[in-house]
């Protein structure tokens, strides 16, 4: 038996670099292959040297060569020089902008659903609501990613116990994956603390670069965190994706959700379709059953008839017991089971 050259690019197509979810053979990876007999030697040329996905690799390739015949597989390795490495960010940009340098993904035909998540003020919630309806999405096979636009908090990397930064090749960030969903934050690349920075149109732009220069793949959802308030980021962001769905996250107490007014407002204002109001904190469950509406009740319904939408889902108190470190609640949870019931019906009533 002999093995072709042929037999063995044909195999290693299915092999994608798990990064960049693309095969070795596209990205040009596989390089000097020689074949004798049933036994195969290849050169890998990664991307980034020190790659930590090495390893899976090296097994993803030695497997699929296995599937067709080779009885031996040597592989040794190598990187990209810098060069090809610029050539590769070229073509991962070309792909991800149209000619006019627009982010492909924002294109109606890209099919991927923009849900922004807004509130009137800070701290009732918003990033919470985010990333657990996110990791819902991704239970229910879903392509989720979030854009932590949040520039007063960045609290997504933290919340969901991210503690690697994007890998960069080149100027395209790879964003890493917590809970099945790609997370591009501005706190991987902000100074310490550094919020003076972030305003106005620098902001906008910074967003766009997100959308171009990250390497999503194909996606089904985008949850953007965006800053709470009507300021200028909300507004940049609904003129920049105007079929952006909006959430708008209160909680039952009447003041914040006189705040929370403001930005839905806006919301109607920018023509920004509503998907609805979350209420968090609404109530807190005792074992027995029992609720307690710590912060009153109302808020929600009274934001969502002032904004002529429905209260979309209301999320309890976390359990003592749930609250430790993680803010992705499990999927058995109250909290859990609220967000995959509003996951379920994005998914199917929209
Ligand atoms: N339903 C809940 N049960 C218990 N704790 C919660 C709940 N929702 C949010 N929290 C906690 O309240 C705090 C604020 O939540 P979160 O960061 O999601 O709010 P935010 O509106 O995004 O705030 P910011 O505007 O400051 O980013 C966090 O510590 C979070 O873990």
């Amino acid at each position: 038996m002999m093995i072709t050259n042929q037999q063995v690019l044909e195999a290693l197509k299915h092999v994608q670099d798990p990064e960049l979810h693309k095969s070795v053979v596209e990205l040009n990876m596989v390089r000097n292959i020689r074949i004798d007999g049933t036994r195969v030697q290849l050169e890998v040329v990664l991307t980034i040297q020190g790659c930590p996905l090495k390893a899976k690799i090296q097994q993803d390739i030695e497997e699929a060569l296995r599937g067709i015949g080779a009885s031996d597989v040597a592989l040794t390795f190598g990187a990209m020089t810098a060069e090809e490495r610029a050539a590769l960010t070229q073509s991962l940009k070309k792909e991800a902008t149209t000619d006019t340098g627009m982010p492909k993904m924002l294109r109606p035909e890209s099919g991927v659903t923009f849900i922004a998540v807004t509130s009137g003020k800070g701290g009732v919630g918003k990033s919470t609501v985010t990333i657990n309806l996110a990791a819902a999405l991704a239970r229910m096979g879903k392509r989720v990613g979030i854009l932590d636009a949040d520039i007063y908090g960045f609290s997504v990397p933290a919340m969901m116990q991210i503690r690697e930064k994007p890998t960069m090749i080149d100027q395209t960030a790879v964003p890493p994956v917590s809970h099945g969903v790609k997370v591009m934050s501005m706190g991987f690349f902000a100074p310490e603390n550094n919020v003076v920075m972030w305003r106005g149109p620098m902001l906008n732009k910074w967003i766009r670069n997100f959308l171009v220069n990250t390497h999503w793949g194909d996606l089904d959802y985008l949850l953007l965190d965006l800053p709470p308030g009507t300021g200028d980021v909300a507004i940049d962001v609904a003129a920049m994706i105007p079929q952006a769905k909006e959430i708008i996250v209160t909680t039952p107490h009447n003041v914040a959700s006189f705040v929370a007014t403001r930005a839905g407002a806006m919301a109607m204002h920018t023509k920004h379709d509503i998907v609805g109001v979350v209420e968090n904190m609404s109530y807190y469950e005792d074992k027995d059953g029992n609720k307690t509406y710590l912060f009153g009740k109302g808020g929600g319904d009274t934001l969502a008839a002032q904004l002529k939408t429905q209260v979309v889902a209301r999320v309890p108190f976390a359990q003592p017991e749930e609250n430790v470190g993680a803010a992705v609640y499990d999927e058995d949870s109250p909290i859990g089971e609220v967000f995959t019931s509003l996951a379920e019906d994005l998914i199917y009533s929209r």
